[in-house]
């Protein structure tokens, strides 16, 4: 995980999420192919083979002002071909904000923000690969369903149907409603008609704020597992949420703000501690932490309800447990310690949010 640079100060540079990849090769995502052997990303890192490329979504130094609030600072990040990236945040941490900006609604104070290479502004030729659901539902009422569809695709100039448009019905799962007026939709109707608006053209990458909003759990689950689908297919998803619990089944990567600046973003399993954290249970907890702080491999010991939580990347709990016995402190156990991602979030952002004190 990468941590943010903290209040106040803007970040050298984008933060990779995992992978970069070369602006300008938009072909390059699609189903498996994968770059040679040590290229160099966009990013100027080098990447071994094997490894995922292609950064398609990417923000760096991002900044946007309204008035004297700064809701974006200094933002860097980017998404790769087949990641499903969650950006997260408390209420006003200046998620929609940054969506905007890389979608092109709204021009960024400072930065850039590029889409498979290709800056964004407004109509740039390749917001058509891109599947959008921000700012809510917004169709004509008086029409159906299908016909505010394809009132959205003639925008495109492409022939009706579009490619995908069976598929993201289905999942909008509206039946012989979609061909009702839209104003007599309820909220969790037209939220699945604007995500079968974002997914019909079987996009190449997929801007989602807050997709879930008005979803039973049915349909989040199958949203779920279309976006996962759309990730495996080679897009970059990058969606917006307040459902961790959600998000934490779904994302492959995430991006966390808070009052706009970035604080942490990486692989989720990375952030969440994965295979190096440790629960550990010993009889004496304060001589355990003097002794694991002084082995090498050992990143950080915290004590947590009279037991140690450990971090201590490509050390097997074998180790740990042979260094606390030959210093005499009796183990009882030894357990992993992945939080959740609730846990780890709460962690990043106490105290803050929109309400909190600036
Ligand atoms: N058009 C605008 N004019 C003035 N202030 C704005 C505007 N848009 C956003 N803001 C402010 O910028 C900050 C970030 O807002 P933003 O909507 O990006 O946050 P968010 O993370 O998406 O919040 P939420 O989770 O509540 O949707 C907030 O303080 C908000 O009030």
């Amino acid at each position: 995980m990468r941590r943010g640079p903290g209040r106040g100060r803007v970040p050298r540079r984008a933060v990779a999420l995992g992978v970069g990849g070369g602006p300008g090769r938009p072909h390059a995502r699609r189903r498996g192919r994968r770059r040679g052997r040590h290229e160099r990303s966009a990013h100027g890192e080098v990447h071994g083979e094997g490894e995922a490329m292609a950064t398609v979504i990417s923000a760096s130094g991002l900044s946007k002002r309204y008035g004297r609030r700064q809701a974006v600072g200094g933002l860097g990040f980017a998404v790769g071909s087949g990641q499903v990236c969650a950006l997260l945040g408390p209420n006003g941490a200046g998620k929609t904000s940054t969506m905007r900006m890389l979608l092109g609604l709204s021009r960024p104070d400072a930065g850039t923000a590029t889409i498979l290479g290709e800056r964004v502004g407004l109509g740039a030729p390749v917001l058509r690969r891109v599947g959008v659901l921000i700012d809510g539902p917004a169709f004509v009422p008086h029409l159906s369903g299908t016909a505010n569809l394809k009132l959205l695709w003639a925008a495109t100039g492409r022939a009706w149907p579009p490619p995908a448009l069976d598929d993201a019905l289905g999942l909008a799962g509206l039946g012989a409603a979609v061909d009702r007026k839209v104003k007599g939709y309820s909220m969790g109707m037209k939220q699945r008609l604007m995500l079968a608006q974002a997914l019909m053209r079987a996009p190449d990458v997929l801007i989602l704020d807050e997709p879930a909003n008005g979803l039973d759990p049915a349909e989040v689950r199958a949203l779920r597992e279309r976006l996962a689908q759309a990730a495996r297919d080679g897009a970059a998803v990058l969606v917006s949420s307040h459902q961790l619990a959600e998000v934490q089944q779904l994302a492959t990567h995430i991006v966390v703000m808070n009052r706009g600046r970035l604080v942490a973003s990486g692989p989720l399993e990375e952030l969440l501690g994965g295979e190096d954290a440790y629960r550990v249970e010993v009889d004496d907890t304060a001589r355990a932490a003097e002794v694991l702080r002084a082995e090498r491999r050992v990143a950080s010991v915290a004590v947590q309800d009279g037991r140690l939580v450990v971090t201590a990347p490509g050390t097997p709990p074998a180790a740990l447990v042979e260094a606390l016995v030959t210093a005499g402190v009796g183990v009882m156990s030894v357990t992993r310690a992945d939080r959740s991602l609730e846990e780890a979030f709460l962690t990043m952002t106490e105290g803050e949010g929109e309400h909190a004190a600036r």
